[in-house]
């Protein structure tokens, strides 16, 4: 079975791409919401983060407190790569049980959708590597509709922590443009076949 990575900066589109796979059957693990799941659920990880962040990591009810930690983590350097750090570990770990399980299912191919899949070296770990692509002012527009609680501000931030997109261009295996100019569905049906192929 091959494992795929999708990445792309924030409102490239990966999660648009990744329902399009979906649709063909294709399992998609989604390390972003992974992420916040094993921030949750996970007791060691859960005191890690209460002890490096505070108790408003987590709110009276015992929920993750999101828009607290963007605002300490995402301005910041070193509380970045310290929720890096924290979390990036857990998420591979729960990435192999996941593709394990979807190996004994007998699939082709699995998608891992990462936002971060050279910067947490995740990659080392995957057989090929779709960037999507969209230029800027077209992701901050996305983005901007799609979380209104963003400020343009916020959105440069968190671009400014990302790889830039020429560089995630010139490692990427496949790219996939979704700039308004070229039809998604066509590349998304050529990856899949080149994937079967490549499965053998
Ligand atoms: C800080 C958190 C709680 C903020 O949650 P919130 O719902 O406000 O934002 P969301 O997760 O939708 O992220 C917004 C954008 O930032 C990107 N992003 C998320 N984490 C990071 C990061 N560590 N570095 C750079 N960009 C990031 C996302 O991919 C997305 O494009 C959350 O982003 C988080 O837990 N990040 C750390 C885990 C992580 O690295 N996830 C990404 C890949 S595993
Ligand atoms: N081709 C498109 N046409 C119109 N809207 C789009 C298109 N692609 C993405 N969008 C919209 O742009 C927003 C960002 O897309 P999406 O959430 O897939 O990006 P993402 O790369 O997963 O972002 P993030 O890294 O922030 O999770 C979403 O609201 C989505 O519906």
């Amino acid at each position: 079975m091959l494992q795929i990575g999708i990445t792309g900066g924030i409102g490239s589109g990966k999660s648009v791409v990744c329902r399009l796979f979906q649709t063909l059957g294709v399992p998609v693990y989604d390390s972003d919401a992974r992420a916040k799941w094993v921030m949750a659920h996970n007791p060691q990880l859960r005191d890690e983060l209460r002890a490096t962040f505070g108790p408003e990591t987590f709110d009276a009810q015992g929920l993750l407190n999101r828009t607290y930690l963007a605002q300490v983590a995402f301005p910041d350097p070193v509380h970045l790569a310290r929720l890096n750090a924290l979390v990036h570990p857990h998420v591979g770990q729960d990435f192999a049980g996941w593709a394990a399980a979807r190996r004994t299912e007998g699939h082709t191919y699995v998608l891992k959708e990462a936002a971060l899949l050279y910067e947490s070296g995740a990659y080392r770990q995957l057989d090929r590597i779709i960037t999507v692509f969209a230029p800027l002012e077209i992701r901050q527009a996305r983005v901007l509709r799609r979380d209104p609680h963003r400020t343009p501000d916020d959105i440069q931030n968190i671009m400014g922590k990302q790889l830039s997109e020429e560089e995630k261009r010139q490692r990427a295996n496949y790219v996939l443009l979704n700039d308004d100019q070229h039809l998604l569905i066509p590349q998304v049906l050529e990856l899949d076949q080149a994937f079967c192929r490549l499965a053998g």
